[in-house]
């Protein structure tokens, strides 16, 4: 079987996932695609060169009988609509992250989608398919080096555009962090603290407050900082460091050739993210794709987008407010559909 996708929003990542569903994953093919009318002849030109279909409407390629599936791409705000039009057409979704900013469309993505009485959603949270995260996971699990105490981590751009504002360090990048570090550790957060340097760096812009502190604390008391800097000008640099009783596990960048000269060893540092998680991002999509194909969706879950969510949202009520503000997630409305082994722990 071939699971012919209808993607909506050929920006970035949309154009990025379509060359990677043509040409590397397997089971799949994109025959529809949308986007805002501003980029009708852009859309309809990426449309002609793949064979698809054109839509003006994201609805009407949601419903569309060519569409057994749906990417969403679009920019965060447009997230929770489609993805609920999707689950009202019967059709699974892979929604990319953010699954919505507010706590409570992620409510209404869960109670369609239980209501509908099978799992549809797969949300973008590609660190969970990536290697380094993944052998970094296995070695906590084996308990070979105690408990987890503290975790030290960054998210560093080298770039964002003028469209990027304060919020969004915490809603759009920062909340890779709010789901992949519960993951990681197996437990939830119970609170966020966000710090604003007085310092600025030169290169950010008016809207944006940059670099920007968060500091979290799980349900058994490891305590985080992620320092988010998305104008740090020297690559893509995702780093994760968890202090263990007796060791420290470390991700590191994957990189293949480093050069030696004139007294200097150095290795490259990513670009972007298609570069830095292009293995991730594969991995996500040939196993959304099989699930897809098996009628089973599995990974990342609208309750792990929930929970994402309730976390960015406390961290920017933080900002606001200069306090510590208390990470309180609902209990999982069902457990057992959820695939959440407590009541509030996702696994
Ligand atoms: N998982 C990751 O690492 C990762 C990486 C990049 C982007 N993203 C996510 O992907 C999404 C897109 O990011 P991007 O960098 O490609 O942004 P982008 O601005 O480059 O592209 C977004 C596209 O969506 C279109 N769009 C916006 N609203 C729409 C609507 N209502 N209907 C149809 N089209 C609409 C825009 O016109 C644009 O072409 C964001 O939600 C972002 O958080 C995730
Ligand atoms: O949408 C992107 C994407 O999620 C990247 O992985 C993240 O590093 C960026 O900060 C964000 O803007």
């Amino acid at each position: 079987m071939v699971v012919n996708i209808g993607l909506i929003g050929v920006g970035a990542i949309g154009k990025v996932h379509i060359e990677r569903i043509q040409n590397r994953i397997s089971g799949a093919q994109v025959v529809a695609v949308c986007d805002l009318p501003k980029k009708e002849a852009e859309t309809k030109k990426i449309a002609k060169a793949i064979g698809a279909e054109y839509f003006a409407d994201g609805f009407e390629l949601i419903k569309s009988d060519k569409v057994d599936a749906v990417v969403i791409t679009t920019n965060d705000p447009a997230h929770p609509q489609y993805t609920l039009a999707a689950i009202e057409a019967d059709k699974h979704v892979f929604c990319e992250k953010p699954m919505a900013v507010d706590p409570a469309d992620c409510i209404k993505v869960m109670d369609a989608e239980m209501k509908h009485g099978k799992r549809l959603v797969q949300v973008g949270f590609m660190r969970a398919f990536d290697r380094g995260y993944d052998e970094v996971k296995a070695e906590l699990d084996s308990h070979k080096y105690g408990e987890p105490l503290l975790l030290h981590c960054t998210h560093r751009n080298p770039s964002v555009g003028t469209e990027y504002d304060t919020p969004m360090a915490v809603e759009n990048t920062a909340v890779h962090e709010m789901f992949t570090l519960p993951w990681l550790l197996g437990e939830n957060f119970i609170s966020a603290k966000v710090t604003l340097p007085r310092k600025q760096t030169r290169n950010t812009h008016s809207n944006l407050h940059d670099p920007q502190m968060i500091y979290l604390e799980t349900e058994s008391g490891v305590l985080v900082d992620l320092e988010v800097f998305v104008n740090c000008q020297w690559g893509y640099d995702i780093n994760c460091k968890v202090v263990c009783e007796t060791g420290e596990l470390s991700l590191l960048d994957p990189h293949y050739h480093e050069v030696k000269t004139a007294n200097k060893d150095s290795v490259p540092i990513s670009e972007d993210w298609s570069d830095r998680f292009v293995q991730a991002y594969d991995t996500e999509f040939q196993s959304w794709t099989n699930s897809v194909i098996a009628d089973k969706t599995s990974g990342p879950s609208a309750w792990d987008g929930y929970c994402a969510s309730v976390s960015t949202a406390a961290a920017s009520k933080s900002r606001e407010t200069g306090k510590t503000e208390p990470i309180n997630l609902i209990d999982c409305p069902n457990p057992e559909f959820y695939g959440v082994s407590k009541n509030k722990e996702s696994v």
